[in-house]
């Protein structure tokens, strides 16, 4: 697209009501494994979050990757198994979910936001015991739920202009690590650090009635909606922990959590800098 000066001015303009709304404000993002897709991708979506920080925005990223985990893990002649979209965790695949996701994915994405003139710095829930957790359910093995979030850490590294990366890895009694969903971790933060936004970044438009028909999409859900969603499974597999994240968020204080489709170019600018409302909207 071959923008005129004058029209790249009037976006620029068209912006500044948004800047203002969000100047110094939180935003959480998630940034779900399955909308990694290709490298020309990554970088739209790390440019998006590297410009939130210049107009004076706070993002917070915590990251997923279950595909590479999972893709390593048959690599490694192991059988990955979700129940309700979690990921059954013994001590190897907590190994292996650590090294992917604070030794690979996390990396990259610090490396990613630091090529484009912003520093980031890469952390887990492990960090100064930032995310204490409990075992969810024996049937899970080490998957954690959370008990305690920790923010200091966090404002510290924002304090000092640096924007954080989160692995969704937490600390548990007698030096256990969890392996823990990382909308959950998205969602549980968003509220702890008093967030204005929750964004999370996935492969699909949004929640939609029927998977099969794009059209279908629901644009705004409300808390009181979820349950029913889930249990005429309108609602399943990886979108439960999702629903249930930014239902978390909401009824804590977040105003808005939003599930767009990463596929998109620029999908958390046009959330944020527009009216345009894409995905689906969760409120209380
Ligand atoms: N009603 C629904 N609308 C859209 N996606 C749904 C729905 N119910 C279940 N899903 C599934 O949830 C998936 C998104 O969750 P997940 O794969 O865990 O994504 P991510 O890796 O981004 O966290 C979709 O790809 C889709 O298969
Ligand atoms: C307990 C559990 O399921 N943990 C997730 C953590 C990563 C994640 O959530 O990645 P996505 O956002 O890409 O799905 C997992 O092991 O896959």
């Amino acid at each position: 697209m071959n923008l005129s000066p004058c029209q790249k001015a009037s976006i620029l303009i068209e912006s500044l009501p948004y800047i203002k709304t969000f100047y110094n404000q939180t935003v959480v993002i998630k940034y779900g494994g399955n909308a990694m897709i290709n490298d020309e991708l990554k970088q739209t979506v790390i440019k998006d979050i590297a410009l939130m920080k210049f107009v004076g925005m706070n993002p917070v990223v915590v990251h997923g990757g279950g595909p590479e985990i999972s893709h390593m893990m048959k690599k490694l002649g192991k059988e990955p198994k979700f129940i309700d979209g979690l990921r059954v965790t013994d001590e190897e695949t907590m190994e292996i979910t650590e090294m992917i996701l604070l030794g690979k994915i996390n990396r990259q994405i610090v490396s990613l936001i630091n090529e484009n003139g912003i520093k980031a710095v890469g952390i887990s829930g492990k960090d100064g015991g930032m995310i204490q957790a409990v075992q969810k359910d024996p049937k899970l093995g080490l998957v954690g739920e959370i008990k305690k979030i920790d923010t200091s850490l966090i404002d510290t590294i924002t304090e000092k202009g640096y924007i954080p990366i989160i692995s969704p890895i937490g600390c548990g009694e007698n030096g256990k690590t969890y392996n823990i969903n990382a909308d959950e971790v998205a969602g549980r933060l968003a509220a702890a650090l008093g967030a204005k936004k929750l964004v999370l970044i996935t492969d699909v438009k949004g929640v939609m009635k029927d998977q099969r028909d794009t059209s279908s999409i629901i644009s705004h859900i409300k808390t009181a909606e979820i349950r029913k969603y889930i249990e005429e499974e309108i609602i399943g597999g990886g979108m439960i922990p999702k629903i249930q994240c930014c239902f978390d968020a909401v009824t804590m204080g977040v105003e808005r959590a939003h599930i767009i489709d990463g596929r998109k170019p620029h999908s958390i600018l046009l959330e944020i800098f527009t009216n345009e409302g894409i995905g689906t909207m969760i409120t209380t």
